[in-house]
């Protein structure tokens, strides 16, 4: 399920046209497409409006209402902002009056409502006709079916004024940012992407349970402890010392082999008894701060629960030189440089902490929190996932996953601990960095809808997102 910016949709349909696949083409495979999926929601009983704007969005519209009539639904195409202006649009038009079909009115009461307004080619806020005629369909009852993006939210960025809320919207060819983004993704109901004849792919892509079946591995029967190589969790102070906790049972509940918990000797006091299966490397951030980290690691975690940025300064310099994979959340989030190395840095910020990272207000990354984590990982040279609703997870080579697993019951305190623990354990484990990193992410969020199938999502706490993991993997395995 690939993920196109509008610039990007307009760049593939000009590709197409210069290689023969002309957007006349593309249109009626639209239309015809839509068509199909409608059907499954609809009867002939159902009286269907199809409102088509002057664009090829509209264009779109009036390909269905075509296959609709011609199909013996009860069907009327309406303009509200008149006859199209688009060319290709107008020539689908010409066809479908050639046809002997009508152009309606609204009048009285619809059962399915189509809004083939405007698309991937617009920019909100709404002006004219248009503005009158989506506060209209607001407050009908009728099941809503959007093309390509509701009209009133922008393609590529999270914000609408007052825009089509749909119950379902077919999206052509691909997603589009904007059903990712706060502000407009709860305009777009249930989505769907439709194929309509193009090939191109995207480097941004939904991370989908095929992606989870297909990489996840199974764990080898002649494996031992060592094969999963060990983790170093530098987490935990007095004051936190739940977050070492919370971390230290993500990692083993994910199937690290080996956990050494770099923490101070409060803590590992505390967690020995809750904790045995893990090592302790007392004062671990004070002796890797003077370039004693433990042997024989296969990746380290550092942040949770630290609260001294010039301690953590300090080990990092020393962790930028080792060979191991880094796994940056918390406190260890700060704004600075990253070392090119070998092996990957993946750093974890929730919008507050991305915000503090890069200076740009949380308002705006949320508006384009796609975009903001690619140019951060490219131009760092770091893994970056940006959590919170349909985590982002960017790789400094232009690669690109959402995440849709995951509910409001992880807006709690320590869930992030618990990603990062896990984060540890899968990057320790798997062989692949993209999807060790991106399964991590997506198994949290099943948690966290396995509780929600019969929990209050707001009892959920993040010791419970990792009692539930061998469930949830369970099924992948
Ligand atoms: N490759 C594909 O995915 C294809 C998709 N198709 C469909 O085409 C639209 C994009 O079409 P485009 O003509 O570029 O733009 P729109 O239809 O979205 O709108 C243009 C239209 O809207 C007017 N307008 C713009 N902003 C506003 C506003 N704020 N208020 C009111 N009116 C506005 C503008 O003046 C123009 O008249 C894509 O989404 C798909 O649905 C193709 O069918 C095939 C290839
Ligand atoms: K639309």
């Amino acid at each position: 399920m690939h993920i196109f910016t509008g610039a990007e949709i307009k760049q593939i349909d000009q590709i197409a046209q210069k290689s023969g696949l002309d957007v006349f083409t593309l249109m009626e495979n639209a239309g015809r497409a839509l068509f199909e999926e409608m059907k499954k929601h609809i009867g002939k009983k159902d009286r269907i409006l199809i409102m088509s704007g002057k664009g090829n969005n509209g264009g779109d519209g009036i390909v269905l209402a075509r296959y609709l009539q011609q199909h013996g639904y009860s069907c009327e195409l309406v303009l509200p902002a008149g006859k199209p202006k688009s060319e290709t649009a107008l020539k689908h038009f010409t066809h479908y009056t050639s046809c002997g079909l009508k152009v309606s009115e609204i009048q009285g009461k619809y059962d399915v409502i189509v809004d083939a307004l405007l698309g991937a080619g617009a920019t909100p806020p709404l002006q004219g006709e248009i503005q009158k005629v989506i506060h209209w369909a607001n407050e009908q009852h009728a099941l809503k079916i959007a093309v390509d993006l509701p009209t009133g939210v922008s393609a590529d960025e999270g914000w609408a004024d007052e825009a089509f809320q749909a119950n379902y919207t077919y999206c052509l060819h691909g997603y589009k940012p904007s059903a990712f983004l706060e502000g407009s993704t709860d305009y777009y109901g249930e989505k769907k992407v439709l194929g309509i004849g193009l090939p191109q792919e995207s480097k941004w892509q939904v991370w989908t349970e095929e992606h989870v079946k297909r990489t996840f591995q199974k764990r080898e029967q002649k494996a031992h402890k060592g094969t999963f190589g060990t983790g170093l969790l530098l987490a935990g102070s007095d004051e936190m010392p739940g977050s070492a906790l919370l971390a230290g049972i993500g990692a083993l509940r994910s199937g690290i082999g080996k956990l050494t918990i770099g923490t101070s000797r409060f803590v590992a006091g505390v967690l020995a008894g809750r904790i045995p299966e893990a090592m302790y490397a007392h004062d671990g951030l004070q002796k890797v701060v003077n370039g004693q980290v433990p042997k024989g690691m296969k990746a380290c975690a550092i942040g949770p629960g630290l609260p001294n940025p010039e301690e953590i300064e300090q080990a990092l310099k020393v962790l930028f030189q080792s060979d191991l994979p880094l796994i940056i959340d918390a406190g260890a989030l700060q704004e600075r440089r990253y070392p090119s190395r070998k092996a990957e840095i993946i750093l974890t910020p929730h919008p507050g902490e991305f915000s503090k990272m890069t200076g740009i207000p949380v308002p705006d990354i949320q508006k384009n929190r796609l975009y903001f984590a690619q140019k951060y990982a490219q131009e760092q040279g770091v893994i970056t996932v940006l959590k919170g609703r349909n985590t982002v997870i960017a790789f400094p080579d232009g690669d690109l996953f959402v995440n849709e697993t995951g509910n409001a019951g992880l807006a709690k305190g320590g869930t992030g601990d618990t990603l990062t623990g896990m984060l540890l354990a899968f990057v320790s484990a798997e062989k692949d960095i993209k999807s060790a990193v991106a399964n991590a992410v997506y198994f949290h969020g099943c948690s966290a809808d396995h509780w929600g199938k019969t929990k209050a999502q707001r009892g959920l706490l993040a010791s419970d997102v990792s009692e539930l993991l061998p469930d949830i993997m369970k099924s992948f395995e």
